[in-house]
């Protein structure tokens, strides 16, 4: 199997340190291949000083294989340095033309702290999400968080509360549940995925006495699409949509905004969701946190849900092979 690519994410943060767990645990099973600077992992995953000028990777069991760049100055934990936000960024493009040129078979993305990207470097985007739909060259992608227990998917993602409303179009929601059925089919093996549709407002609007998009908008959206075929219910209130019972009921819920969907996520199963991008021509896959600065350099660290975001990688990249 090719590598699967990881890119460092913010290095101030935990992005490190879980990259060399992950290696550690996954070494022999899945080959990794790390992208940053080396200084920024833990002596003991290190393979000594990297080559200068910086040369192809070397894939061994002995120490984490590195394409390494020079960010500048070194890391502190918890304090992220403008310097480095370049290096992040071009991190996460030599990840992409690694997948896109086939040298490896996914990307998995460690975390990135927004705010430092954007002032360090002017980042433009508010995500990894909307950074690699904008390398792809794709307008729509979908951000799904996915554990044992729940598939999630936010239809607006990175936008402030305010204006959800006004973001949430016909269009925008034929296309987040077009691109997760596809999903579900091609790199979840589902035959016919079912997917519950959260509504807008309180109790999915009352019959339109708390609120109007329901019935002005999500209720003929989905009556269109149960006529093309798709297995949809909802709209349904966010509050009762995620008991055990609920669950069991779909494939994956739609929800209208960020923390209608990763709170339920996040709250069942913390270490083990993992963050996925569908509709992009590549895989890339995520552990579900962030960059855990309160933590970062003090070994305190769970590795779980970045191996786990490494594992869906890989299996999706041999289902894809296979196919
Ligand atoms: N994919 C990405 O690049 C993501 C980046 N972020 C970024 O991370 C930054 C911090 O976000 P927060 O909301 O504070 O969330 P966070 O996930 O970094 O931290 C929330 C809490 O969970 C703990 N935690 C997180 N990961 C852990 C792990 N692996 N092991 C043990 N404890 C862990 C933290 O110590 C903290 O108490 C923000 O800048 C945010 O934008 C957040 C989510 C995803
Ligand atoms: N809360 C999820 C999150 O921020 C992940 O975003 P992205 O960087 O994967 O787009």
């Amino acid at each position: 199997m090719t590598p699967i690519a990881i890119s460092c994410g913010e290095p101030a943060g935990i992005g490190p340190e879980i990259a060399a767990r992950a290696w550690q645990s996954l070494r022999g099973e899945i080959p990794l291949l790390w992208l940053g600077d080396p200084r920024h992992l833990p002596d003991a995953v290190r393979g000594g000083p990297s080559p200068t000028p910086p040369r192809p990777w070397r894939l061994s069991n002995e120490a984490l294989p590195v394409l390494p760049r020079d960010f500048g100055p070194p890391a502190i934990p918890g304090r992220p340095a403008p310097a480095h936000a370049q290096g992040v960024i071009d991190a996460i493009r030599d990840g992409v033309d690694l997948v896109r040129g086939g040298a490896c078979a996914a990307l998995c993305t460690a975390p990135i702290h927004k705010a430092a990207l954007i002032d360090g470097a002017g980042f433009a985007y508010p995500g990894h999400t909307e950074y690699l739909a904008a390398l792809a060259g794709v307008d729509e992608v979908v951000m799904m968080l996915a554990c044992e227990a729940l598939r999630v998917v936010p239809a607006t993602i990175h936008v402030p509360l305010s204006e959800v409303p006004a973001r949430l179009t016909p269009e925008l929601l034929d296309a987040t549940i077009r691109i997760t059925h596809a999903a579900l089919i091609r790199d979840f093996g589902l035959g016919a995925p079912r997917l519950a549709i959260a509504g807008l407002n309180p109790h999915a609007g009352e019959d339109g006495k708390m609120g109007g998009e329901e019935i002005k908008m999500i209720m003929p959206l989905l009556d269109r699409l149960r006529a093309d075929g798709f297995d949809l219910v909802g709209p349904m209130s966010a509050d009762t949509m995620f008991h055990a019972a609920a669950r069991a009921s779909y494939d994956a819920a739609i929800c209208m905004y960020h923390d209608q969907a990763l709170i339920p996520i996040k709250t069942i199963d913390f270490s083990g969701g993992v963050n996925v991008t569908l509709g992009l021509p590549f895989i890339r896959t995520s552990p579900d946190h962030g960059t855990a600065f309160g933590i970062a350099g003090k070994g305190l660290a769970d590795p779980s849900s970045m191996i786990a975001a490494i594992r869906m990688a890989a299996r999706m990249a041999k289902a894809r092979e296979a196919r």
